[in-house]
């Protein structure tokens, strides 16, 4: 298990080094507009699992929802306090 801030520094990590086989350095390389396609359909998976499928289903899909929000920061070039400051 992991927490958020530790998942995004191993994304940044993997992002700077350009590791091989990383789903995160290839979705990188697709750009913003195929991230942003991930993060919707990663959004209404979320939505569908908690209305349909169920709490365990819905946390499934909200940690895939998670991953490609900070997929879609370090493409814009984005740290976690950019973000946090508006919360
Ligand atoms: N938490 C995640 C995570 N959540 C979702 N995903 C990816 O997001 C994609 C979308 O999932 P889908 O629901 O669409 O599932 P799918 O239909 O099987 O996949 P696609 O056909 O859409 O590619 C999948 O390809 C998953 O690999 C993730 N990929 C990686 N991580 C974590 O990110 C870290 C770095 O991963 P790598 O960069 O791959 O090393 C690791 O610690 C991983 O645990």
């Amino acid at each position: 298990m992991k927490t958020f801030e530790e998942l995004f520094a191993e994304l940044q990590r993997k992002a700077a080094e350009q590791t091989p086989g990383s789903g995160t350095v290839a979705a990188l390389e697709r750009g913003v507009h195929f991230i942003g396609k991930k993060v919707v359909e990663e959004a209404a998976e979320s939505w569908m699992a908690a209305e349909h499928e169920g709490p365990e289903r819905a946390a499934e899909e909200l940690s895939q929802l998670f991953y490609q929000a900070q997929v879609l920061m370090i493409a814009t070039g984005l740290e976690l306090k950019d973000v946090y400051r508006h919360l």
